[in-house]
């Protein structure tokens, strides 16, 4: 009997996002080809596209169909058409992540040895940690907020069940891979911090396969760069993990290549790009539409079990990384449409050379 074809739903978003949407459909489209992976996709205006055609960054149409799928696709959202609306792009996103409870946000950086050359900074070890950044609560969504003539106000808070459960996503990554987390904080000054580490050294005595230590942010910062090879899980709070991510996605030659999965305990999990909208360079196709490429590949493994078609994925990104076909923030000169032909034409190339009863 077949099954009912996955939905999938697909947020294009603002500047470069629908530009680098169309890329990561295209590739979808020719890795899942007579791969028995049936799906729908169908496009939902969302951000300032939500805004210009619903009056609302995250119209009811968009959420219900986000809720009623089984993974959602984002690109990316907001810029300066919409900086000054009541309801921002911005805001937007934010709801939607509290609205599928999407409070683990995994941010993977690996210096591949093909991406080696693009890294910034020399790497004796290999370089493959994941930033799991607490998506839904911290000072992106504490009370009070406000703003009068004379101050303005944002509120740090978390309870112990909203660190406890993120804590447990990085854990559990941490026994899949090499067995260490390090909590990223500020607990020599914020009380949010010293809770922070309670509760999470509760947590790990319940993986006792799992080191953990501690790092303060600022000093996270330099080690990054440093010595990244240092790191394999980093656990860290909302607004310390959006920041380290972008930073951490620069030592691989561009923040235009690193993909993120964010997801709840039930429902959809949302994949993204880390990084904007890009708007400095959009309408010009030469976005990098790696990040969004290795999200539908995230998607494939994490949702959906296909842990074979985000391997065909990777290998043809990395054979385009290999031969130099990069956009120019990787300071080659192919274009969008350019890179993504060239990750089709290899998994096509891939197809042909492992059909099992090819002779
Ligand atoms: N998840 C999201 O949708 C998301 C994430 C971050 C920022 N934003 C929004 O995006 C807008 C622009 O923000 P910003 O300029 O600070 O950050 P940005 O991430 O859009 O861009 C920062 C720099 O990185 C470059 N860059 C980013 N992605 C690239 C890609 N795929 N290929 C090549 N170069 C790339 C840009 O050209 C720019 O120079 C803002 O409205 C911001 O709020 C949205
Ligand atoms: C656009 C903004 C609200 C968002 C965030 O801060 O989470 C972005 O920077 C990200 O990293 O996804
Ligand atoms: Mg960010």
């Amino acid at each position: 009997m077949s099954q009912k074809p996955y939905q999938i739903t697909a947020l294009p978003g603002d500047y470069i996002g629908p530009e680098i949407m169309a890329a990561g459909l295209r590739v979808l489209r020719a890795v899942t080809a007579d791969q028995n992976f049936d799906y729908t996709v169908t496009e939902y205006p969302f951000g300032g596209a939500g805004i210009d055609a619903a009056g609302d960054p995250l119209p009811k149409e968009t959420l219900a169909a986000a809720k009623a799928s089984d993974a959602v696709l984002l690109a990316a959202i907001g810029g300066p058409k919409w900086d000054g609306a009541a309801r921002t792009p911005e805001t937007g996103l934010l709801e939607i992540r509290k609205a599928l409870n999407l409070f683990a946000n995994i941010r993977p950086t690996a210096i591949s040895p093909v991406m080696q050359r693009y890294s910034p900074i020399k790497n004796e070890d290999p370089v493959d940690f994941v930033i799991v950044r607490e998506l839904t609560s911290g000072i992106y969504f504490g009370t009070p907020r406000e703003r009068t003539a004379d101050y303005a106000l944002d509120t740090m808070r978390y309870t112990a069940s909203e660190i406890e459960r993120v804590a447990r996503v990085a854990f559990e990554m941490a026994n899949r891979r090499h067995q260490h987390v390090t909590l990223v904080d500020k607990a020599n000054v914020l009380a949010t911090s010293k809770f922070w580490r309670e509760v999470v050294g509760r947590v790990a005595t319940q993986y006792p396969a799992v080191t953990l230590d501690y790092s303060y942010v600022d000093a996270a910062a330099m080690k990054i760069i440093a010595n990244p090879a240092q790191f394999d899980v980093i656990l860290t709070e909302n607004l310390f993990g959006d920041i380290l991510s972008d930073e951490a996605a620069q030592i691989t030659g561009s923040l235009g290549t690193i993909p993120s999965m964010s997801s709840g305990a039930n429902g959809p999990a949302l994949y993204e790009p880390i990084h904007g909208s890009a708007p400095d360079i959009a309408g010009q196709g030469i976005a990098n539409p790696f990040s969004m490429i290795k999200s539908v590949a995230m998607m494939l493994t994490n949702s959906f079990d296909r842990r074979d078609l985000a391997a065909t994925i990777n290998a043809a990104v990395d054979q385009s990384i290999a031969t130099h076909i990069v956009t120019p923030d990787l300071g080659g000169s192919a274009t969008t449409e350019e890179v993504t032909n060239a990750v089709i034409q290899s998994i096509q190339e891939s197809r042909v050379s492992y059909e099992p009863n090819h002779v």
